[in-house]
């Protein structure tokens, strides 16, 4: 498991375009039939994948928790981007459509996945953060949430934001998750942008052409820097730092977050008109 050590917002404004990309890009989530993870300093964050074909894919352990098993003081969201599939949560079958997610409670300590067509395999986003107590399972499926339709053709923004985990939704202890989708035409998210000092928030972007790419936008509002991420990538966002981006194409993306509070709304505004 690679351990990513997140630069301060001192650091940042000095990094190479790879060693911005080493710090902050997340690559290669997607290894077909495997499971791949890596560790984040910053909140304790865990980013993996797990993309099964014909064959199951468990949850395994990793070393460098030092834990019994994995989810013995953790939660996980697990977010299918691909065709249909299932977890399998100590004995309890979750069926998972594309788009459905389901939050993995603290204690979980079987976790298997799955696909169900190997023509059009699943593909799990997973995310993980240290739990304080056991929230029950729960599977949310994406007909069940309500979009919060933003931005505006005119303006190349417009976008549904589909809150899966959150304080009016499943619950969890920390984790918030949830998917936003640009409309045909649009290519803007996260415009106009903002920070939230309480917490960092990861965006792993998906629905992208192989040639096509997001232009993703990082760093403190009045010391901007990008990197161009390919699909199935994520980007890691601490605190201090907008988490934008306009796309060569639409596409959707999962943000996740982890922190001090829940509270989505918790964010400062970082006009357009004050971005350097
Ligand atoms: O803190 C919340 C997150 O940055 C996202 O939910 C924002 C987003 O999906 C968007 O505006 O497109
Ligand atoms: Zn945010």
């Amino acid at each position: 498991m690679r351990l990513y050590q997140m630069a301060d917002a001192v650091r940042f404004p000095t990094m190479t375009t790879s060693e911005l990309r080493d710090t902050f890009l997340v690559k290669g989530l997607h290894q077909p039939q495997n499971l791949s993870m890596c560790y984040v300093d910053l909140d304790r964050t865990i980013i993996g994948m797990a993309s099964p074909i014909n064959v199951s894919v468990p949850l395994a352990n990793e070393t460098m928790l030092r834990s019994e098993y994995f989810l013995e003081r953790r939660e996980l969201g697990a977010l299918n981007i691909g065709g249909k599939g299932q977890i399998r949560v100590d004995g309890q079958v979750y069926p998972m459509d594309s788009l459905d997610c389901l939050y993995i409670g603290r204690g979980s300590r079987d976790v298997i996945f799955e696909s169900l067509d190997t023509n059009a395999p699943a593909a799990f986003y997973l995310l993980s953060y240290p739990a304080h107590t056991a929230w029950p399972t729960t599977l949310i499926r994406k007909q069940e949430v309500t979009p919060v339709m933003l931005g505006s053709v005119e303006t190349a923004n417009r976008r549904s934001i589909c809150k899966y985990i959150h304080l009016e939704g499943a619950r969890s202890c920390q984790l918030v998750m949830g998917v936003t989708h640009l409309e045909k035409g649009s290519v803007w998210n996260t415009m106009p942008a903002h920070t939230h000092m309480r917490r960092s928030e990861v965006y792993m972007y998906f629905s992208l052409a192989p040639e096509a790419r997001v232009f993703h936008l990082m760093g403190q509002p009045h010391e901007t820097r990008h990197l161009f991420v390919e699909d199935r990538e994520a980007v890691i966002s601490p605190g201090w730092s907008i988490h934008a981006g306009a796309g060569s194409q639409a596409y959707s993306f999962c943000w996740g977050m982890g922190g001090e509070n829940q509270d989505y709304a918790d964010m400062d505004p970082a006009p357009l008109t004050t971005l350097r």
